[in-house]
């Protein structure tokens, strides 16, 4: 069975792939008994870790309120043989991320994330129904990353670069279903010419200096870090705000979002100027962003220090996981906080209010480094789809058969979906 089945498959398979996961991983947590009894008589935390089968369920199936409204919002767990600390809930994942932010700013030495960092996995190549977002969204956010990094923009229909953009994106959701699928045969070294930073650094490279930061391997993981970390995330955030705009055509429909753009921007080019004039559309944006979570359980974070939070002294170089869906969704922050519903940023005169607890980028020193850049690329893609376009559920497909239910993934996709896009003029 091609990955491509397995991936696009709505079916249980997913889950099916992800209860081999956890048995492998439970074997790992029985055999580690004697440093799980280690941790539990640490003192480090009081409560007691809990096993890998329910962090799994718990971090992916968001069940992580229950296990926080039980054990509070810290606690530990053992991923197999490694302890790590879960932090949920906007107080506890702010005082960590931005109060106690020096200490909290450590990666942790994963070897998953290592061996991602420096190549891509084989796949299949295999373009899809027009309908379906998902190559095409991909094929429109990664150009940006392109010309930033190549100063040039890729045909949608260049076999590299669907070949690529396939490869960035299947990586990525099969981080967390099975590592052992992945091997490294993408190199990015054929598909880039020159530009400013790529020129430098292989002219540094040429130069051989020693302890220089600007040589190729460091060049190719820089190049592949941003193709992983601004693609997917950026357009499965797009393909979520369409399936909404879907789903709610009234908020999508000519008295909401096109109307503010038809007032605003008319049948001009949106720029990112109107944004500030534009209050709705923004609030829009935001909601999609939170109720979309992507990046539910945040990257790992590791203490850089001895450090103590809420009363619990965690070691150096303990693994740390900021839950961001546990604030993205916090019923303390939220009014509404499991709909979509973006009076979530609107006042009551309709002006953007800003959200403490909105932090889909997560927060504090390793907080995403491409946040400003994705924020004007989610709102001009958005922006000028809706002035374009009308999305609509296929023939047959009503707005109640539309799933929100997200698939599993280290970032969180929607299922897979089509669209019908009728041109507005
Ligand atoms: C909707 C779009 C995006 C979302 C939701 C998002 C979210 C995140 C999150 C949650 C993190 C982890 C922060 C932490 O560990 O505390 C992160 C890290 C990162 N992001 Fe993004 N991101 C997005 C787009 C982008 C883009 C467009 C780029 C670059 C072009 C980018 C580059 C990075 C990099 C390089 C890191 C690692 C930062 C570090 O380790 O210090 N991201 N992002």
């Amino acid at each position: 069975v091609g990955l491509e089945t397995l991936l696009q498959n709505t079916g249980p398979r997913p889950f099916r792939a992800l209860k081999v996961s956890i048995n492998t991983l439970n074997s790992a947590w029985k055999r580690t008994g004697s440093q799980r009894r280690s941790f539990r008589t640490s003192g480090i935390l009081s409560r007691q870790p809990l096993p890998v089968t329910k962090l799994c369920f718990s971090l992916f199936l968001s069940v992580e309120f229950q296990l926080s409204k039980q054990y509070g919002p810290v606690f530990s767990i053992q991923m197999g043989p490694q302890k790590t600390v879960v932090l949920t809930g906007y107080e506890t994942v702010k005082e960590a991320l931005v109060n106690q932010a020096d200490a909290f700013a450590d990666r942790p030495i994963i070897p998953m994330f290592q061996e991602l960092a420096q190549g891509f996995g084989e796949s299949y190549l295999c373009i899809g129904n027009p309908f379906e977002t998902t190559t095409i969204m991909n094929a429109a956010v990664a150009n940006i990353i392109v010309a930033l990094l190549l100063d040039k923009r890729f045909d949608y229909e260049d076999p590299t670069y669907i070949r690529l953009l396939k490869l960035v994106n299947e990586n990525i959701r099969l981080a967390v279903i099975r590592y052992s699928f992945l091997s490294l045969h993408m190199k990015f070294s054929h598909c880039i010419r020159s530009n400013q930073f790529i020129l430098f650094a292989t002219q540094e490279e040429k130069k051989k200096k020693t302890n220089a930061y600007f040589h190729n391997e460091n060049l190719k993981a820089v190049v592949a870090n941003l193709f992983g970390a601004g693609v997917e995330t950026t357009s499965t955030t797009l393909r979520w705000g369409l399936l909404l705009m879907m789903k709610y055509p009234e908020i999508q429909s000519e008295l909401k979002v096109q109307e503010e753009i038809a007032k605003v921007v008319g049948s001009s080019q949106p720029r990112i100027e109107h944004r500030t004039k534009m209050p709705y559309t923004d609030a829009v944006v935001h909601e999609i962003q939170r109720f979309a979570n992507i990046v539910p359980t945040n990257l790992p974070h590791a203490t850089a220090t001895d450090v103590t939070l809420n009363g619990y002294f965690i070691p150096k170089g303990t693994h740390i996981i900021p839950l961001l869906s546990s604030v993205l969704h916090d019923e303390s922050q939220w009014e509404k906080p499991h709909k979509f519903y973006p009076e979530h940023f609107l006042n009551s005169e309709g002006k953007f209010v800003k959200r403490d607890a909105f932090m889909p980028f997560s927060a504090g020193r390793r907080a995403c480094l491409g946040e400003t850049l994705a924020k004007t690329e989610l709102f001009l893609f958005f922006t000028s789809l809706l002035q374009g376009f009308t999305f609509q559920p296929p023939p047959g497909t009503s707005q109640e058969d539309l799933d929100l239910t997200p698939a599993v993934g280290l970032t969180t996709s929607p299922m897979p979906h089509q669209l019908c896009a009728l041109p507005r003029f």
